[in-house]
């Protein structure tokens, strides 16, 4: 009954990549859900094997968790999490199952929601509360109200990347897997579907962890440019760096002519992000090219251990 709206949102299927989650293990929740027929991830086995990143299409498909809100509950979701990013991009129909597909849960304090290792079957959206997510040991950050988690395993078949603890008592609510997969993948998680084969086969980010490419692929945007066209002209004042998706340029400099020809996957634009200096080379495009970029302060924020093989590999100290 929901097949004609859904297929707006979600992406066709044209790949044919598959990864499986090699976790099997069932995930532990160390506080009782009080929320009735709600069980968190206890003693939950879920099968992922076999699924792509690609949003699924399930044209017969009726989501499990289907629960229409009450006005009360509708109310609250859209003054709390309905002008979130996650919903905003969701056509009016989907926002209404998303929404009704979303289940309540009471989360004391200290409780493991998730737990690193584990296989996903829910993804969650904060309403009130904090949690923090540990990796291997280790705090690495925190979110509050209007933040969500859980999503990564959903997305890639992979295992828990982190695990999430209550740090306060919090109100949550949670999407099913496929309810997840069906609608957000298409829409609100488009940009990492889009971006993730290109981020994947990239050299210089093979250091990525999954999450840094998650969020490395929400701040790109993408361009294509015609044969002939300049994309960086030297001197300018630089703004952006390059990922090459497909095509073909040169780089140029003034008294010197050609310096080198790029090509898919890979980069450029970095010295001037890196050392904060005029672009040093002209890069025109020689065949239709299609890129993705990253501006100044996502190349800081988001870069990771990459910065330092950029630093490393930089060009200008073999042509200065
Ligand atoms: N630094 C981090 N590394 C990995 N996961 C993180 C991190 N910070 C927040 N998370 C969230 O923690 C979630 C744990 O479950 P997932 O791997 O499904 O998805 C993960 C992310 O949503």
């Amino acid at each position: 009954m929901f097949k004609s709206s859904f297929m707006d949102n979600a992406q066709s299927s044209s790949s044919s990549s598959t990864t499986s989650a090699s976790a099997t293990a069932n995930t532990q929740i160390q506080s009782e859900s009080p929320t009735p027929g709600l069980k968190l991830n206890a003693e939950r086995r879920t099968s992922v094997s076999g699924e792509s990143l690609q949003p699924n299409t399930f044209d017969d498909w009726t989501p499990d968790h289907y629960h229409e809100k009450d006005p009360e509950q509708l109310k609250r979701l859209e003054s709390s999490i309905g002008t979130n990013f996650l919903f905003n991009k969701l056509d009016s129909d989907s926002k209404r199952l998303v929404i009704n597909c979303l289940e309540e849960k009471h989360i004391p304090k200290d409780t493991i929601i998730i737990k690193q290792g584990d296989e996903g079957d829910y993804f969650y959206v904060v309403e009130s509360g904090n949690v923090e997510y540990i990796v291997d040991g280790n705090t690495v950050n925190s979110s509050g109200a209007g933040s969500s988690f859980g999503e990564l395993a959903l997305m890639y078949n992979a295992p828990r990347a982190a695990t999430v603890k209550a740090l306060t008592d919090c109100h949550l609510w949670a999407l099913d897997r496929l309810t997840f997969r069906k609608i957000l993948l298409g829409s609100s998680f488009k940009k990492r579907v889009m971006y993730d084969e290109l981020l994947k086969s990239m050299p210089i980010l093979q250091s990525l962890t999954t999450y840094d490419r998650a969020k490395l692929a929400d701040a790109l945007d993408t361009h294509i440019y015609e044969a002939g066209e300049v994309i960086i002209k030297e001197g300018d004042t630089g703004e952006n760096f390059y990922l090459i998706e497909y095509g073909e340029c040169t780089v140029t400099k003034e008294g010197k002519g050609l310096l080198t020809t790029l090509k898919d996957r890979d980069y450029f634009g970095e010295i001037a992000l890196l050392k904060n200096v005029p672009r040093q080379a002209t890069v025109t495009a020689t065949k239709r090219t299609k890129v993705a970029t990253l501006g100044r302060s996502g190349f800081q924020r988001l870069l990771g251990p990459a910065v330092e093989i950029l630093k490393v590999q930089d060009p200008t100290a073999k042509h200065d």
